[in-house]
């Protein structure tokens, strides 16, 4: 019997703090953007209809022998290498055998006991402090293939009348990257798997996208008694291992679940054991998986069908040579030359999204507004839209040029949105825009002067208590000159005119 929900309330998350100190590791499966696969050549593009990127070889059907992928070699060193890890000259790899529908060959080639990079870090900051999280090792897998548990009411593989399988992902380079059980909160959990995922992101060797399944993240928690706090020697708990978090906040919500779902456990004297668990996002809990596969289980031995790997140092220091700017150094970079602070940053971290801020920067606009533009309006609309901020149909001398036009008066914020509107329509620049959609501010002429006599008029009693010195009720009077002129007016000027009128300035 594995182990269940306690029954009754769980104790609240910072009731379980003051008695127990959470000890938490996380495993990172990270997809290689590779254009082909591991061990064959077959496309590795997401979406394709199912079973259209399969060969002999990741099918596993006799006959068949797996070459090495170099430029998976190469992405996962680089990996390993922004992550401070020492990269083996000489490692293995391993077949890890166990029997499941979605792994056609019924064993999955990773590596074990051999793996291509150990004893890394990665610091993160957690509200301006940083927490050094230890990099057990890197190692090379292949991913398996994907199941779809259909009919019956749940949609699960339990009432499920069939399962049918994609073998379209079986094969895809991974990199599992595993921690030692350094993490201590659920928010450091959290902005471990963040920190990750940019890295990763300005390495350019994944696309890191949690919610189609390129970046998922297992959970390993356990729980040992206070006061243990700083004593290493300690003994940790058992974990519990939660599987495939797809996003940051399931991560830290797991995270969070488990501490107080084993500390009920304890508190009520029973064990817990070691399994995996399952993340339910809708109720925020937790359900047992399978109990867990001692390594023994998987038979591991070396893969015979591929030769070791031997990578020449050249190779490896030409790789460490090549390393972009991490986003570390970045963050530290942007804010001695362009004056942001690390909470500008914070919301600031996406590597693609910097750049375009960057080059933005580059055309003429202050850092404030490049940011801003970026962050509030252009990241926004990519996210709805599903595209890369890169493949907006909008260039950083573009938003210079709006930004530019948004400090010299002559657009507002609500006008530059209408502009942003017309470039993304494929209308021209944005001068073209403003001449075509005629988007100019309308400063001070007669359409102006009527929207604000209109306005005094509809509200006397707001005119009166603004004459009266109540400044600030001037707000709706603002509002309905702005509404009026459909937003083609600055509102501080439409503000200074209106108190104008009104005789108190
Ligand atoms: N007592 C513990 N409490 C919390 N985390 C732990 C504890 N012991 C080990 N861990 C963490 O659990 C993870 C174990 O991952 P690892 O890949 O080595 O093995 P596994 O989970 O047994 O195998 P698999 O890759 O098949 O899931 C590591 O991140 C490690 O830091
Ligand atoms: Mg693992
Ligand atoms: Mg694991």
């Amino acid at each position: 019997m594995s182990t269940v929900a306690p029954a009754g309330a769980l104790p609240s998350y910072s009731d379980v703090l003051a008695r127990y100190e959470p000890v938490i590791g996380l495993e990172t499966h990270v997809e290689l953007g590779t254009a082909s696969k591991m061990f064959c050549g077959c496309a590795t593009a997401f979406g394709a209809e199912p079973n259209t990127q399969v060969c002999p070889v990741c099918l596993g059907l006799p006959g068949s022998l797996p070459v090495v992928n170099e430029a998976a070699v190469r992405f996962a060193v680089m990996i390993g290498l922004a992550l401070h890890c020492e990269i083996a000259s000489w490692c293995r790899f391993a077949r890890k055998n166990y029997f499941y529908p979605d792994m056609p060959k019924n064993f999955q080639i990773s590596q074990y006991d051999e793996p291509l990079c150990t004893n890394g870090w990665l610091d993160v900051e957690v509200e301006g402090e940083v927490h050094r999280v230890g990099i057990t090792r890197v190692h090379m897998e292949e991913d398996t293939g994907k199941s779809l548990h259909v009919g019956g009411a749940t949609g699960r593989i339990h009432g499920a009348t069939h399962s049918l399988v994609d073998y379209n992902r079986a094969g895809i380079p991974l990199v599992e990257i595993v921690t030692e059980p350094d993490v201590r909160s659920p928010e450091v959990a959290r902005a471990y798997v963040d920190e990750l995922r940019e890295l990763i992101r300005a390495l350019g060797v994944s696309d890191v996208r949690m919610e189609q399944g390129s970046l998922r993240c297992d959970a390993n928690v356990s729980l040992r008694p206070r006061p243990a706090p700083g004593d290493p020697d300690a003994p940790f708990g058992t974990r519990s291992e939660t599987k495939n978090l797809n996003s940051l906040r399931s991560v830290e919500r797991a995270v969070r679940y488990e501490t107080t779902r084993q500390a009920a456990l304890l508190d009520d004297g029973q064990r817990i054991i070691q399994e995996t668990r399952h993340f339910d996002e809708a109720s925020g809990r937790t359900s047992s998986g399978r109990s867990k596969e001692e390594a023994t289980d998987y038979r591991y031995f070396p893969e015979p069908d591929l030769t070791p790997l031997a990578l020449p140092a050249e190779y490896v220091e030409r790789l460490r040579a090549g390393l972009p700017e991490l986003p570390a150094a970045r963050r530290a970079r942007l804010i001695a030359e362009h004056g942001y602070t690390a909470r500008d940053l914070q919301d600031l971290r996406n590597a693609a999204v910097l750049d375009l801020v960057e080059e933005t920067i580059a055309a003429g606009a202050a850092p404030a507004t490049a940011r801003k533009w970026w962050l509030n309006e252009l990241a926004r609309r990519a996210s709805d839209a599903g595209l890369q901020p890169r493949d907006l149909k909008i260039t950083p001398t573009d938003v210079a040029r709006i930004t530019a036009l948004v400090a010299a008066g002559e657009l507002t914020d609500a006008l530059a949105r209408k502009v942003i509107d017309g470039v993304l329509a494929g209308e021209g620049t944005p001068d073209e825009v403003i001449a075509g959609r005629g988007l100019a501010i309308v400063a001070d002429d007669s359409a102006l002067t009527a929207a604000v006599d209109a306005a005094l008029l509809g509200a006397p009693d707001i005119a009166e208590k603004v004459r009266g010195g109540k400044v600030n009720a001037v707000g709706p009077l603002v509002g309905a000159v702005m509404k009026a002129m459909k937003g083609q007016a600055d509102a501080a000027a439409v503000r200074r005119l209106l108190l104008e009128r009104l005789g108190v300035s």
